[in-house]
């Protein structure tokens, strides 16, 4: 082991541990996790006053969107869940999600609307984007897989192109690190759901 880890070692090592403590998770943890992030979503204003909302395909040990999904569907919100850009290489599109679409397992196998450019949601047009969390910090500081899709589609919101929306990231209360090592193209949260509380970051 060297004495000097790189800042892309000790961000991955994190990560590993952090995906860890998640699959120690029981399926009794996962279903009641995803049922109260879903309560605290609903009973947020902004969720409430929003019409169009960005969800993702919770897969494996990720705080479950279903709960949410289904909530907001009935109240007929407009959906959409990301999918890997077919040329644009880590960016992601948002397509339109209701009770017909149909998925297609993308190239890390999970889930994803099948592309149809007439589904495309613009993110102008999202006023909640929901961001699936691997880890986060007190500070509103976050970390994903590692593709850095997320951070690509919230830099624009950073430079202030998406006044209306408000990203919010979802977690299990296991995935909060003591400190997320950031890097420059990191952009921090505004608000984090988990099941213990929502937490705001912004002013
Ligand atoms: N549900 C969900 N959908 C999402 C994301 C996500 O984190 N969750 N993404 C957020 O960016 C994008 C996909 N990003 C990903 C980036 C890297 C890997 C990846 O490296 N997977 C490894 C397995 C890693 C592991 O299980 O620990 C692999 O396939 O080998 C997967 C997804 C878009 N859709
Ligand atoms: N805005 C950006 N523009 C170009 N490259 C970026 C940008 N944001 C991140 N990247 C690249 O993506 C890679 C992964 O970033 P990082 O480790 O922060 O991923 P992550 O935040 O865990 O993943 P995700 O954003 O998908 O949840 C980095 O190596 C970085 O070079």
């Amino acid at each position: 082991m060297p004495a000097q880890q790189s800042p892309q070692n000790e961000r991955q090592q994190l990560r590993r541990e952090l995906q860890q403590r998640r699959l120690a998770l029981s399926e009794l943890d996962l279903e009641r996790a995803g049922q109260q992030v879903s309560e605290h979503l609903l009973s947020l204003p902004q969720v409430q006053q929003a019409t169009t909302i960005g969800g993702y395909f919770s897969v494996k040990n990720e705080l479950a969107t279903g709960p949410a999904l289904a909530s907001l569907l009935a109240q007929q919100k407009q959906l959409a869940l990301p999918v890997l850009h077919p040329f644009c290489k880590g960016h992601l599109l948002f397509l339109s999600y209701d009770n017909n679409t149909r998925f297609v397992p993308n190239r890390y196998q999970i889930p994803e609307p099948e592309l149809n450019c007439q589904h495309i949601v613009p993110l102008a047009q999202l006023q909640v984007l929901l961001v699936p969390l691997v880890g986060f910090d007190a500070k509103g500081n976050r970390m994903g897989m590692g593709g850095g899709f997320y951070d690509r589609t919230l830099s624009g919101w950073q430079q202030g192109r998406y006044p209306n929306l408000l990203p919010i990231g979802l977690a299990h209360n296991v995935q909060q690190a003591e400190h997320i090592p950031t890097e420059g193209w990191d952009v921090p949260l505004p608000m984090i759901i988990t099941p213990y509380k929502i937490w705001h970051f912004s002013d």
